[in-house]
């Protein structure tokens, strides 16, 4: 039996993964469930799954949560903050970290599972393109396991040799498929007025607002490519973009010998967290087989860099390396943030990002308190060009 904390449990990973655990009750318990503002979302999964612990963002929250569990005699223990986020990811009765806060919240907790020696399966893939190589070091040094959930990420993992991914083991390239996004074949001037229910209507998948926005301004395959230089040591020029408008070949591996493998399968988060769950077995997700016979046509084009220029920051920011990732997902993060509550357009997503990467230095990352200041400073910086 194996240990879980899942982090951002009220989420869409979150809820995947416990429909996931659901069908496994002998493999699986729950230790620990997480979520920020809404503790009324967390009190089903506690009273399904009995965890040891609950937290909440706020003291108010678990006050009100604790007496609903109680009428209920639930035994669940509800602590609050950002401290109890990191207790629960690092408790040393967990095995596996479920690792899907959106966005820089989630590094914390993530950075202390990996120090802890966890397996982590990471879908919170912002805390890796913010820290990149202070998370590495802290998977190395605290002997973590580090799987990859994103779905291109997993599929890429499921192609390659057990060693991973290096030019001596002949991979020639990393091919990351795109959907495209909402937006794909349309203009600029035709996105200047998109809503924020446009840009979340993602074609394929149904996942939370903020990486349905990115996916539709293509920073979420920027931040992927970024997350993919780190889980797998591949030099940038050799992680490529292809758009796949279909989402059924999930991503794909190329070898110096032109075989290229690629990982099929429906668009649904279940198969990647199943694969991390129980890696190196495999276990049933609920996800239905993928019928060949009523397949359409798969088809491919290159991304639209010029209409979507998130993709090609995010490349820069790769290439500038040192704070420049953490300063464009702050950037990013404040910019989606303020489009999804109506106070920005969507255009002005990447013109705030860009000039955010403009005005502060790319430096060397010292620390996480250091990194931790440029991502304050980012986001101080970006708020102020919104205003
Ligand atoms: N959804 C998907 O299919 C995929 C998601 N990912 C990545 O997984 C991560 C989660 O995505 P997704 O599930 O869609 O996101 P959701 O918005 O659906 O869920 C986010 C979760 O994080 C919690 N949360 C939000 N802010 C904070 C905070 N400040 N402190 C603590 N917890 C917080 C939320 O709690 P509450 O409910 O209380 O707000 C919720 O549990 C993201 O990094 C995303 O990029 C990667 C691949 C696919
Ligand atoms: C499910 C998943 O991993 C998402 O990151 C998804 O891939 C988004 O799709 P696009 O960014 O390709 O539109
Ligand atoms: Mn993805």
């Amino acid at each position: 039996m194996q240990s879980l904390t899942i982090l951002g449990a009220t989420g869409s990973i979150g809820g995947s993964t416990l429909e996931v655990i659901r069908r496994h009750p002998e493999r699986f318990r729950v230790y620990a469930v997480t979520a920020f503002q809404r503790w009324q979302a967390l009190l089903p999964i506690c009273l399904e799954f009995k965890p040891d612990y609950a937290v909440v963002g706020t003291e108010e929250d678990a006050t009100q949560l604790r007496l609903k569990l109680k009428e209920q005699h639930c035994l669940t223990q509800v602590l609050s903050g950002p401290d109890s986020l990191v207790a629960v990811a690092s408790a040393a009765e967990v095995d596996i970290v479920m690792a899907a806060i959106v966005g820089a919240a989630g590094l914390p907790p993530t950075l202390a599972a990996a120090r802890a020696g966890k397996r982590i399966l990471l879908a919170n893939k912002e805390a890796l393109v913010m820290a990149g190589p202070l998370f590495m070091t802290a998977v190395r040094e605290g002997k973590a396991c580090l799987l990859p959930i994103d779905s291109e990420h997993n599929a890429i993992f499921q192609c390659l040799p057990s060693e991973g991914a290096t030019a001596a083991n002949g991979v020639r390239r990393l091919l990351l498929t795109a959907s495209g996004g909402p937006f794909r074949g349309w203009d600029t001037a035709a996105l200047r007025t998109v809503t924020p229910e446009q840009a979340c209507a993602h074609p394929n998948w149904v996942m939370g607002r903020k990486i349905s926005v990115d996916s539709a301004t293509l920073m979420n395959k920027g931040l992927e490519v970024i997350e993919a230089h780190w889980l797998f040591g591949m030099e940038p020029a050799r992680i490529e973009v292809v758009v796949h408008p279909q989402s059924v070949i999930h991503s794909m591996v190329e070898y110096a010998d032109g075989s290229v493998l690629a990982q099929l399968g429906q668009p649904d988060m279940r198969t990647p967290i199943a694969n991390g769950l129980a890696w190196p077995q495999r276990i049933d997700s609920g996800v239905t087989s993928l019928d060949f016979t009523r397949l359409a046509a798969l088809t491919f084009e290159p991304a639209d860099q010029v209409t979507f220029p998130c993709l090609r920051l995010a490349y820069a920011a790769l290439a500038a390396g040192g704070s420049a990732p953490a300063i464009l997902n702050a950037a990013n993060e404040v910019a989606v943030a303020a489009f999804l509550s109506g106070h920005s357009t969507f255009t002005g997503i990447a013109k705030t990002v860009a000039a955010v990467l403009n005005r502060l230095p790319t430096v060397a990352l010292e620390s996480v308190a250091h990194l931790l200041e440029i991502d304050r400073e980012s986001r101080e910086l970006a708020t102020q060009l919104l205003s």
